[in-house]
């Protein structure tokens, strides 16, 4: 070791170290993942159908638990973490889910304010049994995804990206230092998805969040992220930066038996299988 390698560096706020998540004998949903997410890093996991994406963020608020290995999240050790450890930790994470998952015949602003229940003690019903201080906040959180004057709108009235916005909205709510988001533009037309993933980008600006967001459009993850991570069956098989990072190296992760690439792909390392060439163990 030499001196630079005691420069302190800034606590990361995602790691995993080695994490493996076998459902069943046969079914592994994460193998052997390792990586580290820094504070205010915008990263995207791409992966087909089924590699792992969606167990992967699950893990980062502890709803699921690895088989192996550690995920240590905002300096909280996931895995060893009791009820009330987690509870806390989760308050400190939003989730910005496909499906949007608001509650349909309720009012845009009370979706919003449910964001903040976390910090709230016992149930709401209603608007008006929330603080004035968290509907003020809702207010303004709509105000920032452009959606305030649907404010009073049933939410099952809105369509898909307005329903996104007030997710995210209602994310924000929460103030979390980490935002999860899992495929959140899958549903929408590729317009309404860029303008989306904007608002996301931006407001993970302006309030420094770590985003980690799963995507499926590979054009839409390079010219948003500052990182790619890519997974198959599980296994990290690209973790680069997204600047220089070449269309062909990221359709690569979509790979379903391993691809060749260049020795030197201008944008980045893919790591493990996929480095193989067709036939050397690169099929998984
Ligand atoms: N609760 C579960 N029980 C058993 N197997 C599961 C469970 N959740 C996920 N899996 C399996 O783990 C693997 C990874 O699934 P995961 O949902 O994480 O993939 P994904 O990349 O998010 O897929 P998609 O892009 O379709 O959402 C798949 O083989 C899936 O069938």
């Amino acid at each position: 070791m030499d001196a630079h390698t005691h420069i302190a560096q800034p606590q990361p706020a995602i790691r995993f170290s080695g994490v493996s998540k076998h459902f069943t004998p046969t079914v592994t949903a994460l193998d052997d993942v390792s990586l580290t997410v820094t504070p205010g890093e915008v990263a995207i996991l791409l992966g087909l159908s089924g590699s792992g994406k969606s167990t992967l963020l699950r893990h980062v608020d502890g709803l699921q638990l690895p088989t192996s290995g550690e995920v240590t999240v905002l300096g909280v050790d996931v895995g060893a973490a009791g009820t009330r450890t987690l509870r806390r930790l989760r308050r400190r994470v939003g989730f910005v889910f496909q499906q949007f998952h608001l509650v349909g015949p309720l009012t845009v602003l009370e979706n919003v304010c449910t964001g903040a229940l976390g910090r709230l003690r016992g149930p709401r019903l209603g608007l008006v049994t929330y603080p004035r201080t968290v509907r003020t906040q809702a207010l303004e959180q709509l105000d920032r995804v452009g959606m305030a004057d649907r404010a009073f709108q049933r939410a099952d009235t809105l369509s898909g990206g307005q329903q996104q916005r007030v997710a995210v909205a209602r994310a924000l709510v929460q103030q979390p230092e980490i935002l999860l988001a899992d495929e959140p533009v899958a549903s929408l037309d590729p317009e309404t998805a860029a303008q989306v993933l904007d608002l996301i980008r931006r407001v993970a600006t302006e309030d420094r969040l770590t985003v980690l967001c799963s995507l499926h459009q590979v054009d839409l993850a390079l010219g948003w992220g500052d990182r790619v991570i890519g997974l198959r069956t599980g296994a990290v098989v690209l973790d680069t930066p997204t600047a220089g990072l070449r269309r062909a190296d990221a359709m690569a992760v979509y790979s379903r038996v391993g691809v060749h690439l260049d020795p030197e792909p201008a944008g980045g390392s893919l790591a493990g299988p996929s480095a193989a060439p067709a036939g050397e163990g690169a099929a998984r």
